[in-house]
């Protein structure tokens, strides 16, 4: 089973308009709605869906905990999250007129004696996987994720970018930067496929088994023992992009849990991500087309 820590959940607003954004004016918006978000919240959710034992933990606090603890729970999810003082931040989406704006926070201030307590839920699950997702909020380092990765005999999975990415130094099953954290990350030139597998190679060397990473539209490279694979994306009416990222990483785990190869895994990952972007803000999509999704997905060996 895979039990996801997030060290800094969001609720996800997206608001659509049907106009440009512009200064000095009252933006009103057509549409809006809210998520509960943080990259292992929308993995818990997805794996769930997909009917995959999986446990979500991670840093709650204030109304906006409140509320990402209530909609996992609706939506079936297992919890085992830690309680903090300060409130769970609120990251916005912005879709207007065809383009996409994402308005981060940094989160709550937090002691590092939660690592602490995040170990202990982590540890009561007895995992196989433990993903770790998403930033760092304010007053944890890298190490916060190094010590999940030594704290058991559990494979480590880690979504994060910047700095972090590049501070990790822990052993790690797989990693998952998209095109601009793998370019930040390890300075190659990423801007063809082949660059991104050569760079997710070399990052390799740094601590991480596999390396999959995402590229938008382009699709997406797995680098691993079993080979360089690519797959390209699907053809299809993008929305918005939020979540595509940890919906490719879903299918992959998904797949991996039922015993899948890296492809399977793979194509999986590219057919959920795919549901994602295909409609606004990170909540599940349907997923019921995705065994017909994924034999349509075309991989390559670089
Ligand atoms: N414009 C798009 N068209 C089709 N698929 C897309 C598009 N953008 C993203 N995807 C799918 O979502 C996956 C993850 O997207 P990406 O934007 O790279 O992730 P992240 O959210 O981590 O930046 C891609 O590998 C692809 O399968
Ligand atoms: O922790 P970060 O890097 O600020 O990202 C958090 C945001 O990323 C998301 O998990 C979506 O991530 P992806 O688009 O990379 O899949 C949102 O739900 C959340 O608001």
């Amino acid at each position: 089973m895979i039990v996801t820590v997030t060290y800094n959940p969001a609720v996800d607003q997206t608001i659509q308009f049907d106009e440009q954004m512009a200064p000095d004016r009252v933006m009103r918006a057509d549409e809006a709605q809210f998520d509960a978000g943080g990259k292992g919240i929308n993995a818990a959710q997805l794996l769930t869906a997909m009917d995959r034992p999986c446990v979500a933990t991670g840093l709650l606090g204030g109304f906006t905990g409140s509320f990402i603890r209530e909609t996992l729970q609706g939506d079936g999810v297992e919890t085992a999250f830690v309680d903090v003082d300060g409130t769970t931040r609120l990251n916005t989406t912005a879709i207007a007129a065809a383009e996409e704006y994402k308005l981060n926070q940094a989160g709550p201030t937090v002691g590092e004696s939660v690592v602490d307590s995040l170990l202990e839920r982590v540890r009561a699950q007895s995992p196989d996987r433990v993903l770790v997702g998403g930033s760092l909020p304010p007053g944890l380092s890298p190490d916060a994720i190094d010590r999940i990765a030594g704290g058991g005999d559990w494979e480590t999975i880690v979504d994060t970018g910047g700095d972090v990415l590049r501070e990790l130094d822990a052993q790690y099953g797989l990693c998952k930067p998209n095109r601009t954290e793998l370019g930040d990350a390890t300075g190659a030139d990423v801007s063809t496929v082949e660059g991104c597998a050569d760079a997710a190679d070399t990052f390799r060397e740094r601590g991480f088994d596999r390396v999959l990473a995402s590229l938008g539209a382009d699709g997406a490279v797995l680098v691993g023992d079993e080979g360089r694979l690519y797959a390209e994306a699907l053809d299809i009416d993008v929305v918005d992009t939020v979540g595509a990222g940890d919906a490719l990483l879903s299918g992959v785990l998904s797949a991996w849990e039922a015993g899948a190869d890296d492809e399977t895994a793979l194509r999986t990952g590219v057919a959920v991500s795919s549901q994602v972007v295909k409609r606004a803000g990170t909540a599940v999509p349907d997923l019921n087309d995705i065994d017909s999704l994924r034999d349509g997905v075309t991989v390559r060996r670089l």
